[in-house]
């Protein structure tokens, strides 16, 4: 949708939206029950290994459905292990000197030229002799392209063994990446990418021929050590793929420390991330020695375009009666309704189908792939409203979404104001400037505070006006 449609779109939903007032919902006090205590609907539905395992289908969704680069107009903060060495940074391809077929191959697939990180990341990867590299970035920022340029720039094809080693935290992560790698090498058909993961079985004894292998930290510590179908001494570039989604993972992060041991000290070591807690640098410390850092800030969200607003009810089918009521509003553009567990999103979906309306559901039930072509339809705009749970949701940019609204509110595992899960839920990062719509809905006594100390917070952190939700009731 074009930006001027799209801010025309909002005017008239946040005119629309000034009518919330001819609601017919009657305001009622909640009253805690007899031993003093408000009940909600705040209890996690999953365990936190499940969560873990979404770290990995998110980045899986992330990758399906992007199709450009994420824009980011904050500087990359570069850290090199020796300061005195000259910066190097690129604004094209071509400076690079890379082969003629790579080249081909990058241009093909559609890249003119390097992204933020590319600029720096790239030079530093291909310099000789080869360095180590840490570099974090948010996902889409061309993290996976540039090291794939990296391994496909080092291979040698006439030596007919692996060189290359990357290490993916899942079975289709590293299917993706194997995608790139076959994208980007398409001009080099000598080059050949074996997978080693769980089922691909080889027989005992046999050696891999191939130059690229790329798989999940089990079975390549196997393939490196009890089965040897790998030289882990002959490896020349190790890479290490969405680390904060590794370490996630029960026994990954040892894993792979495992395999880093068998390799030789001149091995290029590099090592990506899309965060950068605490957990993921000690890691990185320890899987690569005398690194570069590289680190592109996330552009940061803020609610300072988006026009607050909530609605007093008594209950979820008073919520739901208010939602049927905004529906003519919100769907003038794009909507997304979050709920607190996966029952409240079906449920929600379920009924507003039954009064007609088209709605498209992403929930945790479903794989990765059913999520990825839900998210792609609304992305065309085939379906106006979805619905959703945070876990589901959480790092899914859908630029064209003006109109959120909180059915419940989002809290965390304790029951407590989750304000960073509501700052990515609403906020909007700066580069488009696009003004939005969020309607919380309050339910009880108990939502209605934990609303206020959303508002609190971010008054603080954020400026009054700009967090304040406006009242708007019946
Ligand atoms: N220099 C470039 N010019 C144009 N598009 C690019 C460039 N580099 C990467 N892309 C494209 O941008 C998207 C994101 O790139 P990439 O997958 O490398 O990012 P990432 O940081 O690794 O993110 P993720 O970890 O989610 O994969 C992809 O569709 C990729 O093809």
């Amino acid at each position: 949708m074009a930006t001027d449609s799209w801010a025309l779109a909002v005017d008239e939903q946040e005119a629309a939206v000034k009518s919330i007032s001819n609601l017919q919902i009657k305001e009622e006090k909640v009253k805690p029950d007899t031993n003093g205590v408000i009940k909600t609907s705040s209890t996690p539905e999953k365990t936190d290994e499940e969560e873990k395992e979404d770290r990995a289908a998110q980045s899986l969704l992330n990758k399906l459905i992007r199709s450009n680069l994420v824009d980011n107009t904050n500087q990359v903060e570069v850290l090199q292990r020796d300061p005195n060495s000259p910066l190097y940074s690129v604004k094209s391809f071509e400076e690079l000197r890379l082969k003629p077929q790579l080249l081909q191959g990058v241009y093909a697939m559609g890249f003119n030229r390097p992204s933020k990180i590319q600029e720096n990341a790239l030079p530093m990867m291909l310099a000789e002799p080869p360095q180590n590299l840490i570099a974090q970035s948010q996902s889409g920022t061309g993290k996976t392209a540039a090291f794939v340029l990296a391994m496909l720039s080092r291979v040698e094809p006439a030596e007919r063994y692996p060189q290359c080693l990357c290490l993916s935290p899942t079975y289709e992560l590293a299917l993706q990446t194997g995608k790139v790698i076959e994208q980007m090498g398409k001009f080099h058909p000598e080059l050949k990418l074996a997978y080693a993961v769980r089922g691909n079985k080889l027989e005992r004894g046999q050696k891999i021929s191939e130059h690229i292998v790329i798989g999940t930290p089990g079975t390549v510590l196997d393939w490196c050590s009890k089965l040897k179908f790998i030289d882990p001494k002959k490896i020349k570039v190790f890479v290490l793929d969405e680390a904060d989604v590794m370490i996630a993972t029960q026994g990954h992060q040892d894993q792979s420390i495992r395999i880093q041991r068998m390799l030789p000290r001149n091995c290029q070591m590099l090592l990506f991330s899309a965060t950068f807690e605490d957990s993921v640098w000690k890691f990185a410390q320890k899987v690569v020695p005398d690194p570069n850092i590289i680190k592109l800030k996330r552009e940061e969200e803020t609610l300072d375009t988006i026009k607050q607003y909530y609605v007093l009810c008594n209950n979820r089918d008073e919520k739901f009666q208010a939602l049927c009521n905004l529906y003519g509003a919100i769907t003038i553009a794009q909507a997304m309704i979050f709920c607190h567990t996966r029952k409240t999103a079906s449920w929600l979906a379920a009924e507003l189908s039954k009064e007609g309306h088209q709605v498209a559901l992403l929930s945790g039930e479903m794989v990765v792939e059913q999520r990825a072509a839900v998210i792609e339809r609304f992305r065309e705009g085939k379906e106006k409203v979805l619905v959703t749970t945070n876990v589901c949701a959480r790092g899914i940019d859908v630029e064209q979404v003006s109109v959120v609204i909180n059915f419940d509110l989002p809290v965390d595992k304790d029951g407590n104001p989750d304000n960073e899960t509501y700052l990515h839920r609403i906020g909007r990062t700066g580069r488009f400037g696009k003004r939005g719509l969020a309607v919380n809905m309050v339910d009880s006594k108990h939502s209605m505070n934990i609303l206020n100390r959303i508002q609190e917070h971010f008054s603080e952190s954020l400026g009054a006006s700009s967090a304040r939700p406006s009242p708007s009731r019946a």
